[in-house]
Order: C-alpha cells, then structure tokens, then sequence
C-alpha cells in the first residue's frame, strides 16, 4: 500500500447528487452547467465547507456543450464559488469524474492543496445538435468571402443532404460501434447468457426498489427545483422488472442472434454529482466527518477496441489490489459500474479465471470470484441510470456509505467507459485507519 502521512491521506468528506432522471423529463429545461451548478451549491451547503480552503474544482462531462468548454468552471461559478478558485474540465468517457477524484487526491497527497471538489455533470436532455460539417464549413467561409457573389457561391455549392443535422450518437468514434454493439461483441469473443443478464438486471432493479424504500440513497440525493417543480428521487428503477418480463424484449443491438435488450442495457439518463476532498489533517482541523480514505486509483485501456470496449474493470482490478497487497476476499463492497448487465458479468467472469489475469497482468496478480451477495447491493447503472460523468460520484458515495454502515473495511469501485477505458479506487474505512 502507498505510505502517505496520516495527515496527508486523500479522504472523502460528502459527496451529494442530484436525482438521476431518464433523458427528456424534467431537466429538460437546464443546460448541464446549470446541473452542476446544483450540485455543487448542494455540497458546499450540506458540507459548511469553508470555500476559502479550497484549491481547485475538476468537474468531468462527457456531452460537450460548445458555449461552456470548461463547463468546471462555469459549474462553479454559477454555483456561487469564488472566482478565486481554479476550475478546469476533463473528459474520459464515462470515467471523467475519476480523473478529477485522481488529480484532487493527488495533489492532497502531494500537499499541493487541502480541500477540492470533484465531479460530473450530464445532461442528455440537451443534446449539442450541430449543423453538417459542410454547412459548418460554408458558413466560415462565407464570413470570409469579400462580395455577395463569392457568398453566393458559397452557398450554392451546398446539396440538400447537406441541410441533414448532425446529432452526436453514443458510437465509439474509432469503431463506430455503438456500446451496445460493442458488448455483444463481447459477447462473441468471451460468451455470456440472456438468462444470466436478465437475472443480474432484474436482481438490480429489486436492489435498487429495495434501497430506495430503505432511504439508502437519501443520504446522497439532493432536491432539486426546476421551473417551480421540486425532484426528490430518481426515476429509473422499474418495480415491473423480473427475469419473466425482461424475457419478453428483443435483442436491440444485434437483432439475429444478441442477447442485450432494452431491460439489460442502462438507460440515457441526466444528473449531476460532486464530492468534497479533502486531506485527513484538514478536514479533521475543520470539524468535518471523515466517510472514506481513497487509498489508491488505477485507470487502463483494453487491448482491443473492436472485441474488449467495456473491459475496464478486468483491466484495472487485478492490478489496484496487487500494488496493495490485497485479494478479491479482502474487499467487502464492490460497485461497478452496470452499462450493460452482460458486461459487468463477463467483467467478473475474466476476473475470476487465473488463465485470463495471468495472460494479461503475468504473474503475481490476484484473480477471485466477486460475489453476487457484495456487488452493486443497492442496484447499479441499469437502476439507478447513468447519466455518464454523474454516474461516478453515486459509485463513490454509495461505495462509502456501504462500509460505513456495516462496519466493513475496504471497497473497490470499478468503471468501464467508452473508448476502451477503465477505472478502479481503492476505498478503506476511515475507522480502520490509525493515525
Ligand atoms: C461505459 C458505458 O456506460 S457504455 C453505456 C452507454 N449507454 C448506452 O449506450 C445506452 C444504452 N441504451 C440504449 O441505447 C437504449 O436505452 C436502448 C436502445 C437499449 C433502449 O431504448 P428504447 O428502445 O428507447 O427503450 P424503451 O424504454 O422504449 O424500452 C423498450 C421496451 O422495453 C421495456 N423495458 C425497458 N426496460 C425495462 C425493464 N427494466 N423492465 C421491463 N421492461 C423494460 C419497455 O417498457 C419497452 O417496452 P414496450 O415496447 O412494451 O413499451
């Protein structure tokens, strides 16, 4: 395990999201930013952090919006943040929101800062719809041109299909694949039931329903208001799905012979999350309670784009607990990330098979079963909805409330994301830490 200095441990104070909701409802009116904005606004008032200790906000986003670049900033800002505080975006896929919990960390560890807020923000509601690149092209062109007979040229170079939008598709742009595709593909190459993913998405669905009810989530969620309308829950989890009324849909991605279906596939969603870091010294200076010690991070990317898109756990996993000394039977929670119920459960298969860990890691690196009764226990993505760069701070603060109210030690959270990549923390108990 990484030696940090007591003080100087990367800890996680509060985390809080906004409900996550299926695309086009109620966020409907808000840009992103405005999102994140909650967000934000939400943390430092449910946290009382002293916004003078803190060094930097790293909000992620996979939906670019073309008027607010470094959406970070304009996030908090709105939220009423200092100017004073830096801000930046990042983006890598699904998992930008770990980059930013990663670099925060980092520079606590380092002693570069003491407090920093990470997060995401996505709104799938506002699709960034452009015109065609032609049109794009024409039109600087003609701002370029010197007389109304070179701008009329201009324009009638343009065709018809010219005038079709461009509207961003969720396909991987060096594969063209669309994630769906992309994991029956895995399907392919690594083998994987429509019983077994009807199950795990079904058992998803009723641990979601269950943790809802229980108020688990509460402690996560902040209300959100939107044009005289108050949010307090998300809406994704479905009370109808078992394996029976999952068994009913088609495959949706490859038509013939797939097994991924509307019921096993995570949903487009919007939401916006954001956690306060902080080193162990200062947020105990501070009076603030301590939810999880971040020990340790591992980021990667598949060995093929084409065969292995989603295989980010199985790439990141193997090598977080080996560098800390730890096997799959010393974690007590595991949360990974559901885009698809057949990923995560070909992602715990190639964890399981000592041939798979050994080929890729070589030896020396821990394979192990991770079991159904320790993973995703209050639903996942395919539930709870993954309204992508937000998706990361529910895993983090549902992987810390998790150990806190058992009593247990250590939890990995683990994402895939498109683009072949992955991300796995390392979280520990904050009870288990000596000074
Ligand atoms: C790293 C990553 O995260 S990669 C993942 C990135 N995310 C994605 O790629 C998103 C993947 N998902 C999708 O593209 C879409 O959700 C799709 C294509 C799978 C499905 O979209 P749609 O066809 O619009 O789904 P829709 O909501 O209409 O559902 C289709 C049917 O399935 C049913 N259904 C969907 N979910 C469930 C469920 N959980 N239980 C029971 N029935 C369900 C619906 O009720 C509907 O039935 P109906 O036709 O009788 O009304």
């Amino acid at each position: 395990m990484t030696m940090i200095a007591y003080d100087r441990l990367p800890v996680l104070v509060e985390g809080v999201r906004t409900p996550f909701l299926d695309s086009a409802g109620a966020y409907s009116p808000l840009m992103s930013y405005e999102l994140g904005a909650k967000a934000i606004a939400g943390l430092v008032q449910k946290s009382a952090v002293d916004t003078g200790k803190l060094g930097l906000v790293v909000m992620g986003t996979v939906l670019h919006e073309i008027n607010t670049t470094n959406v970070a900033r304009e996030c908090m800002l709105a939220a009423g943040l200092p100017s004073t505080i830096p801000a930046y975006t990042v983006a890598m896929a699904g998992i930008s929101p770990s980059v930013g919990v990663a670099n925060i960390c980092d520079m606590i560890a380092l002693g570069r800062m003491d407090m920093g807020i990470a997060g995401g923000t996505e709104n799938f509601s506002d699709v960034p719809v452009r015109l065609s690149q032609n049109v794009r092209r024409s039109l600087m062109k003609i701002r370029q041109s010197r007389s109304t007979r070179d701008r009329l040229a201009v324009l009638g170079s343009l065709r018809p299909r010219d005038l079709l939008l461009d509207v961003p598709t969720s396909s991987d742009f060096t594969t063209k694949l669309t994630m769906g595709e992309a994991c029956e593909a895995m399907v392919r190459k690594f083998g994987m039931t429509r019983e077994a993913s009807d199950a795990f998405a079904a058992a998803s669905h009723a641990r979601a329903v269950a943790a809802t009810d229980a108020g688990f989530y509460r402690e996560q969620i902040l209300p959100v208001t939107v044009a005289g309308m108050t949010v307090t829950e998300d809406n994704t989890a479905r009370r109808d799905t078992t394996p029976e009324t999952l068994a009913r849909l088609k495959p949706v991605f490859d038509r013939e012979s797939g097994i991924i279906t509307a019921g096993n596939s995570s949903r487009f969603s919007d939401g916006a999350g954001a956690v306060l870091l902080s080193s162990m010294g200062a947020a105990r200076a501070a009076g603030h309670a301590v939810k999880a010690v971040i020990r340790d991070y591992q980021f990667a990317g598949v060995d093929s784009l084409e065969q292995e898109m989603l295989l980010g756990p199985a790439m990141t996993i193997p090598r977080l607990l080996q560098r800390n000394g730890l096997n799959f039977a010393d974690v007590d929670a595991w949360e990974i990330h559901e885009a698809f119920a057949t990923q995560v459960l070909i992602n715990r298969a190639c964890l399981a098979s000592e041939a798979f860990v050994a080929e890729r890691f070589g030896t020396g690196f821990p394979h192990g079963e991770i079991p159904l009764e320790k993973l995703n226990i209050c639903g996942g993505s395919l539930s709870m909805g993954n309204p992508f760069a937000a998706t990361g701070v529910r895993l983090l603060m549902t992987a810390a409330q998790r150990l806190l109210r058992f009593n247990q030690r250590y939890a990995v959270i683990s994402t895939c994301a498109g683009g072949g990549l992955g991300a796995a923390f390392l979280l520990e108990n904050p009870d288990f830490v000596k000074a």
